[in-house]
């Protein structure tokens, strides 16, 4: 039988990084906003799959007014978006309420490619922990007191989203209280001793962060026209 599968789209961050009053997660590419991208692209991969959108509760009216707006109407559930990423996660496997698969996935990861979904939920059946990387494909520096040395890239991968887990192994996780090293969810599952499995992302598969990742987003989306 296949596993339950849920999908916690973390937006409940405030987007300081790109400078706007509108946290980026509402931000239009391509007159959509970039939220509603990155959830049709869990609802292309299954319409099965349970959709958690965890949003800050001061922005959760605003984002029922953008449904309207755009006519979006995939199914999903609303969660409060927390102080930090791992308290957004925590509040959104509240929702999570059967043994199966989770996936977290930023919202703000619009291009996330079919296969990378596909393959990480597929994975995650049997590893329990998997996530994307990339390779690094420029030259990387160590800092060393007041100096600095070239380190090996290969030694090093780039992590994306969306990171799949055991329901139950996940949960587990984020009961241990918070660190500021927990910056993804593969480390809050690592730290209860538990191995991660690694598998291929897609380099389009960006975090939009700044002004230039939007003006990159609007590149990709009239390559992919999705
Ligand atoms: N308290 C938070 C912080 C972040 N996120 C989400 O985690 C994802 C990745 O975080 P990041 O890109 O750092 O987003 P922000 O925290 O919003 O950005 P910034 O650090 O620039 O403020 C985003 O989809 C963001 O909305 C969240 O759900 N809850
Ligand atoms: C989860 C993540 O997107 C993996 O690269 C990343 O760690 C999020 O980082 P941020 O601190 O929220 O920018």
């Amino acid at each position: 039988m296949n596993p339950m599968k849920y999908v916690l789209i973390v937006a409940g961050g405030k987007g300081l990084r790109m400078g706007c009053e509108l946290p980026k997660q509402f931000l239009p590419i391509g007159g959509k906003p970039v939220l509603m991208r990155t959830i049709e692209a869990f609802y292309a991969y299954s319409p099965e799959i349970r959709i958690i959108l965890v949003l800050p509760c001061n922005q959760q009216a605003y984002w029922n007014e953008l449904c309207l707006k755009h006519g979006f109407s995939i199914p999903h559930q609303i969660a409060d978006g927390g102080e930090t990423r791992f308290h957004s996660v925590k509040n959104g496997l509240a929702f999570v309420t059967t043994p199966g698969l989770v996936g977290v996935h930023d919202g703000v990861r619009p291009f996330v490619a079919q296969e990378v979904i596909a393959r990480c939920y597929s994975l995650a059946a049997g590893k329990q922990a998997v996530i994307p990387v990339t390779d690094v494909v420029e030259t990387v520096r160590h800092l060393v007191g007041e100096g600095s040395e070239t380190v090996s890239r290969d030694a090093y991968k780039l992590v994306q989203t969306p990171q799949v887990f055991d329901a139950d192994l996940l949960k587990q996780a984020y009961e241990q209280p918070y660190t500021s090293h927990f910056t993804d969810d593969a480390s809050v599952v690592e730290a209860l001793g538990k191995p991660v499995y690694l598998t291929e992302g897609n380099r389009e598969n960006i975090k939009i962060t700044t002004p230039f990742d939007l003006k990159i987003a609007a590149a990709l989306l009239d390559s992919c026209s999705i």
